[in-house]
């Protein structure tokens, strides 16, 4: 249980807060209490143990002099301090429909009764924390609904198996940075990089051999690139890498660090030592200045074919005259 003075209300909800507010004024009692669950929202400690047992949790409760009441008589703050003698309290039901606690009325003076016009009023606060618990319960439903749908986004962008994006998403990712680098005015390179003789690492090893060797060369991959860059599976065992404000250069340079660092050492799989190597394609606006984002993957696909041909484990890099 936690009770909360007023002057240490700083965790309090302050709704809840300005209810209770308005309940003491409303009716000129010591304090206005509210029971949720087990929270208790009271003046001291000993005043909200007291309502927690004092109110019924179903219907309505009144008690005009506890300290003629057997039971609450013994209760700490109506023996002691703060000498409650009167209280009330209606039911709290929660955005379920079950009951969620209670706002209950405490004052030191004994009252005679508590008519209906009272009774309406106090029905009214209760239906103000009922609406603010209700509040509460919608924005916790729509902070689980954005969690899943970020979730959902999330797993709609990233490829499953290499934790890379996917291709839509490097592709969206790539229109939008190369419209950002026109407008900036500064150049946008890609790499398009390619695993060598993969075909023979499936049909020697199988499919799930296959897939490791995929994660490992994607981690390879990874670990060339900065933050701002992005690296995509643009096909099965094809990958792009998206440089913006990159030089043609520094797109070289990229491009061959990776076809480094996949064939730097050979890979332990399903028993055996692969040296496994990649082939890559690079092509900048710095040299394909009217090229869209499509035409300049078109031209590292190119440079790609080139590298292939040219026995795998290069870079080539696009140029006008390449074809
Ligand atoms: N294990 C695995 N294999 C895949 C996946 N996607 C594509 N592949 C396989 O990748 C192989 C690609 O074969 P090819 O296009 O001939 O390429 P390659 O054998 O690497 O030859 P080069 O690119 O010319 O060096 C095919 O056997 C595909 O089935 C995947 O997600 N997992």
């Amino acid at each position: 249980m936690q009770a909360a003075s007023d002057d240490a209300a700083a965790g309090e909800d302050a709704h809840l807060l300005r209810i209770r507010r308005l309940g003491r004024q409303l009716f000129g009692v010591s304090d206005c209490v509210i029971v949720l669950g087990g929270d208790v929202m009271a003046a001291d400690a000993a005043t909200g143990a007291f309502c927690r047992r004092a109110a019924p949790s179903g219907g309505a409760g009144v008690i005009p002099d506890a300290l003629r009441h057997e039971a609450l008589a013994r209760e700490a703050a109506v023996s002691g301090a703060p000498h409650l003698r009167f209280f009330a309290s209606l039911p709290v039901t929660g955005p379920d429909g079950g009951h969620a606690g209670s706002i209950c009325l405490v004052d030191q003076a004994p009252r005679a009764g508590f008519g209906d016009d009272a009774r309406r009023l106090l029905a009214d606060l209760a239906a103000l924390v009922e609406r603010e618990l209700a509040l509460r319960s919608m924005s916790a439903v729509q902070l689980d609904l954005q969690k899943k749908n970020k979730n959902l986004r999330r797993r709609s962008l990233v490829d499953p198996l290499l934790g890379t994006w996917n291709r839509g998403a490097i592709m969206r990712i790539l229109a939008i940075e190369s419209e950002r680098c026109a407008k900036a005015g500064v150049p946008l390179s890609l790499i398009v990089a390619d695993l060598d003789y993969f075909k023979k690492i499936n049909d020697t090893y199988g499919h799930p051999v296959g897939d490791t060797v995929l994660v490992k060369v994607a981690s390879r991959l990874r670990s060339c690139i900065r933050a701002q860059e992005a690296l995509g599976r643009y096909g099965g065992e094809e990958f792009l890498i998206v440089l913006p404000g990159s030089s043609h250069a520094t797109a070289l340079q990229v491009a061959e660090r990776m076809r480094a660092a996949v064939a730097a050492q050979p890979e332990a799989v399903g028993g055996d030592l692969l040296r496994l190597t990649i082939s890559a394609g690079v092509a900048s606006s710095e040299i394909f200045p009217d090229a869209s984002a499509e035409d300049l993957i078109s031209r590292a696909d190119m440079a790609l074919y080139v590298a292939k041909d040219a026995g795998r484990n290069r870079v080539v890099h696009a140029t006008p005259d390449l074809s």
